[in-house]
């Protein structure tokens, strides 16, 4: 019964995620100076544990600037600084020319978003090119399969039947090694958004814009949702109300649809759709919710709530406007005991203080190329520490961190294991003080050792002295 209020409390307070989904097509246009609006007004209060991001047409060129990073174009670049700023870390991401996948998280959630893994299907020239296709991310969250897929299908109004047709062949080869879901349907919740490039078929242009100004455009025009009765590869995807005018096509630099010689019709190609698994996770029975380090249970299946779909149409760089839906996911248990638990000094003022002792749960498979990182508050993504030094399984279970290798600042940083054979950071800290360089380094100054050597080098100038 204890065990029972005990998990239920914590529940409540903490089975629920919140993750913001953004789709452009940036249409090979350079980013803006500044895209924060896109991830809402509360982006910065920490209300959001994931944001994910879909572009399509990122210009695919190398950026020369910064040839050396590790991300080669601009969007990733603006995405991870915008988002380090208010505490989120790029998970994982992929990319397929210009179709791109970025999944960032709140930093203190890495450690149970698990069995990352990403695929990408090209479907352009026939499955030849990927200029078309598909790029996904899946994961367990707190122990639930989910899977993101950002598609860009084939443009046009007579494209219909390959969409569907390139839509099936994105679900079919897109296959992922161990657990229970292999397939992207077979994950509990599937996001999957995009350029899908449904168009308004029948009206014409005309009407369209005529119904856009008068912000009196019927529904049923939409071609997705007509393909959705007709289409049995769509059933069990669901759409919130589209309450915003359509995103494409505009002329770049401007609010207005295309008045070129191509006289698209204005239509909804950027959605964000998702999907339940009919039967949810499998209900572990007591022993299993244990084994695995389940702290909380509600009982019921996997609940996913929209709260926002909406459009930005204040951007203009490209041809179409970004899209972006909040969801709620709330999931009946939760796995959120660490795999490896690190113990540490809370404010470290001395070089001893860095010294990491940690406790890795049994169950995972040590390498000699796990490390422990110490990261700035605000890092990027994993490979953006201020040092790390290698947990080698046969080397006991602590750490220590030179004094060439303590950061030179002071301020609030982070500690993180990652998992060289998990790919990914399973053990984190909360953030904790380095107090300024003297306050670090006077005592390295001063410290037994050194102040031996001064006495020797005295008593050497003495004994100079006397001879001399
Ligand atoms: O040729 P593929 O590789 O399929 O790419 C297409 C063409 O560039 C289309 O231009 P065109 O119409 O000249 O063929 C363009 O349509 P629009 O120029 O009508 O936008 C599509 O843009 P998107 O609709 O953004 O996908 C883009 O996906
Ligand atoms: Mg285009």
């Amino acid at each position: 019964d204890q065990l029972h209020i005990t998990a239920h409390d914590f529940g409540m307070r903490c089975s629920t995620s919140r993750v913001h989904i953004v789709t452009w097509n940036v249409g090979s246009a350079l980013p803006p100076d500044d895209i924060t609006s896109l991830f809402g007004p509360h982006a910065g209060d920490g209300s959001t544990d994931m944001f994910i991001i879909g572009l399509q047409e990122v210009n695919s060129m190398i950026n020369k600037r910064l040839k050396d990073a590790l991300f080669t174009d601009q969007w990733s670049e603006l995405c991870m600084d915008t988002l380090s700023r208010f505490g989120y870390v790029l998970v994982t991401s992929q990319r397929m020319q210009g179709v791109l996948l970025l999944v960032f998280s709140k930093c203190c959630h890495l450690p149970f978003l698990r069995g990352l893994q990403t695929e990408k299907t090209r479907t352009g020239l026939g499955g030849y090119w990927g200029n078309k296709g598909g790029v996904s991310a899946r994961m367990t969250m707190f122990g639930h399969p989910v899977c993101f897929l950002n598609c860009h299908l084939p443009a046009h109004m007579r494209n219909l039947e390959q969409r569907m047709e390139d839509f099936g062949s994105i679900l079919q080869q897109q296959q992922f090694e161990g657990g229970t879901a292999s397939g992207v349907l077979d994950h509990d919740v599937v996001f999957w958004f995009g350029d899908l490039n449904f168009r308004i078929e029948d009206y014409d242009i005309h009407v369209v814009k005529s119904a856009i100004d008068s912000n009196k455009l019927p529904l049923q025009f939409i071609c997705l949702n007509i393909a959705k009765n007709s289409e049995s590869i769509l059933d069990g995807f669901l759409e919130g109300p589209l309450k915003f005018p359509p995103t494409y096509k505009f002329d770049v630099g401007t609010h207005t649809y295309d008045t070129s010689s191509k006289k698209r019709k204005p239509a909804w190609t950027d959605r964000i759709l998702w999907r339940l698994r009919c039967t949810g996770s499998p209900v572990p029975t007591h022993n299993a919710a244990l084994q695995h380090g389940l702290t909380s249970w509600l009982g019921g299946a996997t609940k996913v709530v929209q709260h926002s779909y909406r459009s930005h149409m204040g951007y203009t760089c490209s041809d179409h406007k970004p899209v972006s839906a909040v969801f709620s996911l709330h999931f009946p248990f939760k796995v959120d005991l660490p795999l490896v638990t690190l113990e540490y000094v809370k404010e470290w003022t001395k070089v001893s203080d860095a010294t990491v002792r940690f406790t890795v749960m049994s169950n995972v498979q040590r390498s000699s190329w796990d490390w422990v990182a110490i990261y700035k508050v605000g890092f990027k993504h994993h490979k953006d520490y201020v040092t790390y030094v290698w947990a080698k399984a046969d080397h006991g279970s602590q750490v220590t961190f030179t004094e060439e290798d303590l950061p030179r600042d002071a301020g609030e940083y982070i500690l993180g294991f990652y998992s060289n054979n998990m790919n990914t950071i399973i053990g984190v800290t909360s953030p904790f003080q380095v107090r300024t360089l003297p306050d670090v380094f006077l005592p390295v100054l001063f410290n037994e050792q050194r102040i031996k050597q001064l006495l020797s080098a005295i008593q050497f100038c003495w004994i100079f002295l006397l001879f001399s």
